[in-house]
């Protein structure tokens, strides 16, 4: 059913195909077909390592435990899978106050087990077994945690892998801090694996983060379950099990992911002893049909080789814990996702952001995040590192609102606009979103971006001329060279606006003129209103006043008095030289006509300094 055809005639070779891909066998030959054609260069090496975790060694219901024979037969198999899986040992997870609560012959099966400690690698699960989101603080689960490593200590138990796995997944994804701090604090643990992140299925699209210095590993299912106990009982029919091995699901879940983490149960291994069943039949299957080098090695260099594979997989990408039932299970009771924004403000820097950022709070039903102390009034979570610090510390910022539908809370962060993570993070956490954005000619923006840098007294701008700043050669001093890339590239509107719509539909994007919003506030301020769909109307137009001593709008108080914003915003400076301008205008003139043309699609009218630049353009 399958043919190599050389491509003597037109040079291109092929690999066709007779039939479809749901026989195993010809999905096998499809991954050499694909290798082969590529050169090797679309393909995994023949390298698989597999763990499997006991998650509950000693978790389980009397009379469904393993007894001493049961214990034996693990005993027994793991030598045996030695010969076809390098190094394999079972990956044992205790929560100590099990121990022995089985029936007699059951404990004497723990008894063997502890007696055959050196035989296995072990891990610490809860001491009670109780999910970690269900505790509040870090403090009450270091309690729980010592309780278990007491346990440890007092039975021989190795408590130096630096692995951990949280019962039912709770703790990790979505993430609850107190869990990385107490795994931290008692145990050091360095890695976990969750099949929470994201929760997808098939398996294979699982993937692995790093958050807080806990490598995270994606793990797979291998069809084994605490009630899954006998073959014949098997859902669906023990054929389902054999077919799943036999070039089905758990086969495929082996042969397209290089690292697989199983997680099996104490049942599995007593009873009919499926767990067993499965990885000896597995092994065999994988050895007979593949020439795969499988191999377990300990969960800490699983993660280093996991994450040398998947280096871009290191930075999370969080996602709303509300939009999956499965995570709002392990997510606290007491956390609301109604504290994540409704919409942002993105930038660009120097457009008129915190003059709309004054309006928007004077709006009764519209919520702002409460300041960053230490980046200014900005949280600016989505572009830099704050992000790893996580939602939690996120949505801190945020109030909880009275009434979740009508209240909109909204963040403000002018350098989301042109980060290259930020469009990304945000439609992950918060893709309905609404997203504003205020562009004005990027060559003035650019200039009092420069006044701006001045005015905090970074060296380099003190030191270089606006003139200098903006037309600096490859050759410049590095610092030169940086300030002028962080003062130029904000300006190339359309391919920050492009990366936008890569992850939010043009349905969700407003963008401002900034030069009106500084003219004629109040009718920009309706466009908002209507654009956010809020319930209440604010008149703008009574509630802002123009202050000609300060030169803006600014907010009317009462008897006349005005709120304006502070020294920084509306600065005075002199005007930009005639070469600076003439400069920029050029420099910008392809980004602005890309502007213009995306404008036009998005079906939006062009402002008027872009009309101008495109007529000199001409
Ligand atoms: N109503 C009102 N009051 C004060 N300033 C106003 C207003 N409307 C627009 N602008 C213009 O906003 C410019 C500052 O932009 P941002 O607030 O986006 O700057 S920042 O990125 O947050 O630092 C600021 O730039 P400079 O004039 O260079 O200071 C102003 O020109």
């Amino acid at each position: 059913t399958v043919v190599h055809d050389l491509g003597l005639r037109d040079g291109v070779q092929r690999v066709l195909f007779g039939n479809d891909l749901t026989f195993w066998l010809h999905k096998l030959v499809f991954i050499d077909a694909v290798s082969f054609l590529s050169g090797k260069r679309l393909a995994l090496s023949l390298d698989r390592y597999i763990l499997v975790d006991i998650d509950d060694i000693f978790v389980g219901k009397e009379g469904t435990r393993m007894n001493v024979n049961d214990v034996q037969a693990l005993l027994d198999t793991q030598n045996l899978l030695r010969a076809q899986i390098t190094n394999f040992t079972f990956n044992l997870g205790f929560s100590g106050k099990f121990y022995h609560t089985g029936t007699e012959e059951e404990d004497e099966g723990d008894d063997l087990l502890l007696r055959s400690v050196d035989q296995f690698w072990w891990f610490p699960h809860m001491w009670s077994h109780m999910q970690p989101h269900l505790f509040r603080n870090e403090s009450s689960l270091v309690e729980q945690m010592v309780l278990n490593k007491k346990f440890a200590l007092e039975h021989g138990i190795p408590t130096d892998s630096g692995y951990a796995v949280a019962p039912h997944h709770s703790g990790v994804y979505p993430v609850h801090g107190p869990l990385y701090g107490a795994w931290k604090k008692v145990w050091d643990v360095g890695i976990t694996s969750t099949e929470e992140y994201p929760h997808l299925k098939p398996a294979r699209h699982r993937r692995g983060f790093i958050h807080k210095n806990i490598m995270v590993l994606p793990r797979q299912t291998c069809g084994l379950f605490t009630h899954t106990i006998f073959y014949k009982e098997y859902p669906g029919g023990p054929k389902e099990l054999d077919s799943s091995i036999q070039g089905g699901e758990l086969f495929f879940t082996v042969v397209l992911n290089p690292i697989s983490i199983f997680m099996t149960h104490l049942s599995n291994y007593g009873n009919d002893r499926l767990g067993l069943y499965t990885f000896v039949n597995l092994a065999n299957f994988v050895q007979s049909w593949t020439n795969l080098r499988l191999q377990t090695l300990p969960p800490a260099q699983l993660a280093h080789k996991y994450f040398e594979l998947f280096p871009d997989q290191k930075d999370p990408l969080w996602q709303n814990p509300c939009d999956d039932k499965r995570h709002r299970d392990i997510w606290p009771k007491e956390k609301t996702c109604d504290r994540l924004p409704r919409f942002l403000v993105i930038g660009p820097q120097k457009t008129g952001t915190t003059a709309l950022y004054l309006f928007l709070v004077m709006h009764p039903s519209i919520l702002s995040n409460s300041p960053s102390p230490k980046t200014f009034e900005e949280v600016q979570f989505f572009n830099r590192n704050n992000y790893h610090r996580g939602i939690d510390w996120y949505m801190d910022f945020f109030p909880v609102p009275s009434n979740a539908t009508t209240d909109l809370l909204f963040e403000k962060s002018a350098s989301y606009f042109h980060s290259e993570e930020a469009p990304k993070r945000a439609a992950s956490l918060v893709p309905k979103a609404k997203i504003i954005t205020i562009l004005i000619d990027p060559s003035d923006r650019a200039y009092s971006w420069y006044q701006h840098q001045r005015s905090h007294e970074d060296p380099a701008a003190l030191r270089f001329s606006f003139y200098e700043v903006i037309s600096a050669g490859p050759r410049a001093p590095p610092e030169l060279r940086a300030l002028q890339k962080r003062c130029l590239v904000p300006g190339w509107y359309a391919s920050h606006i492009e990366r936008w719509l890569l992850y939010f539909p043009p349905l969700q994007l407003l963008i401002i003129d900034g030069q009106q919003l500084r003219t004629d506030p109040a009718t920009v301020m309706d466009d908002v209103q209507k654009f956010l769909g809020v319930s209440r109307h604010y008149n703008y137009s009574e509630a802002l006043t123009f202050d000609s001593h300060k030169g803006f709008w600014c907010q009317l108080l009462e008897e006349g008095k005005t709120k304006c914003l502070g020294k920084s915003k509306g600065r005075k400076y002199p005007p930009m030289g005639p070469d600076s301008r003439a400069f920029l205008s050029s420099y910008y003139r392809d980004h602005n006509v890309e502007l213009a043309k995306l404008l036009h699609r998005l079906g939006q009218p062009l402002p008027a300094w872009l009309r101008q630049e495109l007529q000199k353009a001409r």
